[in-house]
């Protein structure tokens, strides 16, 4: 097993030349065994990510390197699981996991799998045609975990899923991955349920890298600061601010000891990506990578 699971340098990729590009200098590494958060607004480029990751979509700039090669080489140990869920309709879900099976003759985890289409109660003679949404999600869950992959990429996994299979189904995952040693990277645009369970987070804005690191660090580069709305920021770096009245709050990035005239917590999971949502020009900041940068 290699050290980093997804290296990106300069990683661009377009649709169109008269296109803004779906990802622009993308730079980050992810280490092996971790799980990582990818978020971002609608159109930040996630799919997109994940799909050259996966080794489906040609890179068009600068370098991907999955699993410490190509990602086309890393094809046979990654999961993957994308929004649209391709499975086949005609086939039962035992015929599915039979598939699974033969496709993957020598990792096939059946225990893995089977465990997914246990927690789901689904019946092994329905057709993937006659399943919900949700419960589809799951049999493509049970393949991507079937595959014992070293790397699970998912696409906003838990998009149709009740609150009590999301739950399920999180700590399935989180147990598998730490049980494996598996790296997870997990699109979602819920971010409440992203905390909690990983230790990286990458936040994509317009096709460019916004947030990437060890959730830890990233947390405690930000201070969520409140304060009289004529308190002075400077010179902190200000990701995000506002005023209610006489209220200000803002996220900041510290570059020092904040005033006395302000006062302040560490952010949430929640609060971070929401302010860096809300102030998409707000300056990138990159740690734990080859190097640190704040862009
Ligand atoms: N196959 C494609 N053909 C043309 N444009 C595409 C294609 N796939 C993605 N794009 C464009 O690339 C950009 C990034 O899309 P992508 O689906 O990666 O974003 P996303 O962050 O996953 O969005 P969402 O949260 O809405 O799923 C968008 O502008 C999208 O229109």
């Amino acid at each position: 097993m290699t050290e980093t699971a997804i290296e990106a340098a300069a990683l661009g990729r377009s649709f169109g030349r008269r296109r803004r590009p779906a990802l622009d200098g993308c730079a980050f590494r992810l280490p092996a065994g971790s799980v990582c958060a990818l978020v971002g607004p609608n159109g930040a480029g996630k799919s997109t990510l994940l799909a050259l990751a996966a080794g489906l979509l040609p890179v068009g700039e600068g370098a991907l390197t999955v699993l410490g090669g190509t990602p086309a080489a890393a094809r046979e140990r990654v999961g993957y699981v994308a929004q649209d869920k391709p499975l086949h309709p005609h086939l039962t879900v035992g015929e599915t996991l039979r598939f699974g099976r033969e496709l993957n003759p020598r990792r096939w985890d059946a225990r893995a799998a089977e465990r997914v289409v246990d927690e789901g109660a689904l019946d092994r003679g329905t057709k993937i045609r006659a399943l919900s949404g949700g419960r589809r999600t799951l049999v493509a869950l049970a393949l991507a975990l079937g595959k014992r992959p070293e790397l699970l990429l998912l696409d906003e996994p838990m998009a149709d899923l009740d609150p009590l299979a999301r739950h399920r189904l999180t700590a399935t995952l989180m147990a598998d991955a730490a049980e494996h040693g598996t790296t997870v990277v997990m699109s979602s645009h819920v971010v409440a349920e992203l905390d909690g369970c990983c230790d990286h987070l990458l936040l994509l804005g317009a096709g460019r890298v916004r947030l990437a690191g060890p959730l830890d660090d990233l947390l405690a580069a930000h201070r969520l600061v409140t304060g009289r709305a004529d308190a002075s920021l400077a010179p902190h770096t200000v990701v995000e601010s506002r005023t209610t009245g006489r209220q200000l709050t803002a996220l900041v990035r510290p570059e020092g000891p904040l005033g006395e005239d302000v006062q302040s917590a560490a952010p949430t999971l929640e609060e971070l990506v929401l302010a860096h949502l809300r102030a998409p020009h707000a300056a990138a900041l990159r740690l734990g990578g080859t190097r640190e940068v704040a862009v």
